[in-house]
């Protein structure tokens, strides 16, 4: 039997996050939106795997249901062993203090704050210690060995998205979600951020769940899911900027 990419992929880790038969429904009556039809999907452990399809497709409305930041209208998030659907505010808070990690396209940096202060905030705020040497390794990975006591508005954009990333990694979460993070950075910043990102699945072992609308970007993940109207049509294993574009192109024609 011919085992495809996809299912070695699968085989070989167990899902951090899975979404099983999710909707979502805005509004009611006629002015209801299905921003998601019924969508099944899981995220490997260990894997970097982008989000992709037409604008309105439901991209930023499933990482937000599968992130705990939006209520699921009906259908099953599980984190790890939890299902997020169940929990109330006070236990979503904090799943997403605990175990979740965000990058957004606007930095969301403190301004009075050092890239380092930045970096430590959410395990000060959760009264847990960095481990040392995970703090070295992750300042070595998003290379701001230099920069650590500049406050934001003494660092370039690139820079600025390093930090955000350093901070989504040193709590070691079980899954980071990460929103258009090079949509703010000029290629060349973007293509950085996007190496640590690959970097830290590769030797920290990261799980990275990313939406863009970028072909270059998806390219640096392990998988890309594509959905259309709220459901997910297809997906690629080990993509190219051309093989996503291609089925970018596909999709909406
Ligand atoms: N808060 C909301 N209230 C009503 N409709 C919404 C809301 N948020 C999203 N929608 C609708 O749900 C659908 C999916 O939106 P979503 O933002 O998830 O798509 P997307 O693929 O991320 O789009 P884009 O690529 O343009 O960012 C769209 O039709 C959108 O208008």
């Amino acid at each position: 039997m011919t085992i495809t990419g996809e299912e070695a992929l699968r085989r070989a880790a167990p899902a951090a996050v899975v979404a099983r038969g999710v909707t979502k429904v805005y509004g009611q009556g006629d002015a209801a939106v299905h921003a998601l039809r019924g969508v099944d999907v899981g995220f490997e452990t260990g894997a970097f795997t982008a989000i992709m399809g037409p604008s309105g497709s439901g991209k930023s409305t499933l990482m937000h249901c599968l992130a705990g930041l939006d209520s699921v209208t009906k259908g099953e998030v599980r984190i790890g062993d939890v299902d997020i659907t169940r929990l109330n505010d006070k236990q979503l808070t904090l799943l997403r203090r605990d175990r979740v990690g965000f990058i957004f396209q606007a930095f969301n940096l403190l301004p009075t704050l050092s890239a380092e202060q930045n970096i430590m905030l959410p395990l000060d705020i959760s009264g847990r210690q960095a481990d040392p040497e995970l703090f070295k390794v992750v300042i070595r990975t998003v290379g701001l060995g230099d920069r650590l006591k500049h406050r934001p508005s003494e660092l370039s954009g690139g820079q600025q998205q390093r930090v955000a990333v350093a901070r989504a990694l040193i709590s070691k979460p079980q899954v980071i979600f990460a929103d258009e993070p090079t949509g703010n950075l000029d290629s060349r910043s973007g293509a950085e951020v996007l190496s640590f990102l690959r970097t830290s699945v590769r030797e920290l072992g990261q799980t990275i769940v990313m939406v863009t609308h970028d072909p270059v970007a998806a390219s640096y993940a392990d998988r890309v899911v594509f959905l259309r109207d709220g459901v997910l049509v297809t997906e690629l294993v080990h993509p190219s900027p051309q093989s996503v574009l291609d089925t970018l192109m596909k999709l909406e024609g």
